[in-house]
């Protein structure tokens, strides 16, 4: 909701003569918080109700995290804008502990994310990683009442919702990579044919961040080399300076044994060409097969949640 009412302001101060309504809307993602996204498998968990309100003609743009945007849309969508990247680092929270170097063995961890959970295995392998789901106010009321010693969340949310003074350290990207995208809001849109003589993707062109922009297209890039989605561990992150682009992506197994890491410099004018030599690169350090073994399981987690689906567990509507 705090992403939409910052795009509404953006437009509304773009265009004062338009009225702009934001319908609010559950997902799946937001639903399903006794599993991790992993366990819970399918595609597009946190965006496919928007998709279906904007194929029925409910709204005319969603707004989401690109985190939780799939490499690929399904046809009849396209991207307008991705706006200017707030901070993209992991975040450590905690009342008692100001980093996760300070923890003692056996202090349990909050993060669903098999990325985090890979990363901070590597590193610390003495500490106990339990799964968190929810939004924001809800992991950190599990981590107020005493559940975990420490949660890791996206600096992203914390900054966005007035509670980073709830940081207590940034995971330099060194030792956390982020997630493709993370961090950076987008806009999607029905591709309409009969759009009324609106020109949707030009009137948000004026919210697109350019670098921000390539930065995404390269991790997205990527991410989707290797099949991206939630389900598996791996990062990927971009920073852009005068022009040049800065690309780092890792994979791992789940409990941080195997590890792939590799970097590139180049033209951010040409992401997905970076991001492809990073993806090559990370193959050459056996990528998919440290990958398979969460591929396999994300199958499985697939195929679980398109029987469901078939059996009228259909995700709900909007509310
Ligand atoms: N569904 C998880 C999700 N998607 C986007 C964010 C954070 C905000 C962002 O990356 O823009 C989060 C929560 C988290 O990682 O702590």
């Amino acid at each position: 909701m705090w992403q939409a009412e910052h795009v509404r302001a953006r437009l509304t101060l773009l265009y004062p003569q338009c009225d702009i309504k934001i319908v609010g809307m559950s997902t799946k993602g937001d639903q399903i918080l006794d599993r991790t996204l992993s366990k819970v498998g399918g595609k597009g968990l946190f965006v496919k109700e928007l998709e279906v309100a904007m194929a029925e003609g409910r709204a005319d743009l969603a707004v989401h995290s690109l985190k939780d945007v799939p490499m690929e849309l399904p046809e009849g969508f396209a991207l307008a804008a991705v706006l200017e990247r707030e901070d993209p680092r992991d975040a450590f929270v905690s009342n008692d502990y100001a980093s996760l170097g300070e923890l003692p063995a056996g202090a349990v961890v909050g993060t669903s994310s098999l990325r985090r959970q890979s990363l901070i295995a590597a590193r610390y392998p003495h500490l106990v990683i339990k799964p968190l789901r929810g939004n924001l106010d809800t992991r950190l009321g599990k981590l107020d009442r005493g559940d975990y010693a420490a949660i890791i969340l996206a600096a992203a949310g914390l900054k966005r919702l007035g509670l980073p003074e709830r940081i207590r350290a940034l995971l330099d990207p060194a030792d956390s990579l982020p997630a493709a995208g993370q961090g950076a809001m987008a806009i999607e849109i029905p591709v309409r044919k009969d759009a009324g003589g609106v020109d949707l993707m030009a009137l948000l062109a004026p919210l697109n961040d350019e670098a921000t922009f390539q930065a995404v297209t390269a991790e997205r890039k990527v991410s989707k080399v290797f099949g991206g989605s939630c389900q598996v561990p791996l990062a990927a992150f971009a920073t852009v300076q005068d022009g040049q682009m800065h690309l780092r992506a890792m994979v791992a197994t789940p409990d941080g044994a195997r590890m792939a890491s590799a970097e590139v410099r180049g033209a951010a004018a040409d992401p997905e060409a970076l991001g492809e030599q990073v993806a090559a690169l990370l193959r050459a350090q056996d990528a998919v097969d440290i990958l398979s073994s969460c591929l396999s399981e994300a199958a499985q987690a697939d195929a679980d949640a398109r029987s469901a689906t078939l059996a009228g567990d259909a995700p709900s509507s909007a509310t």
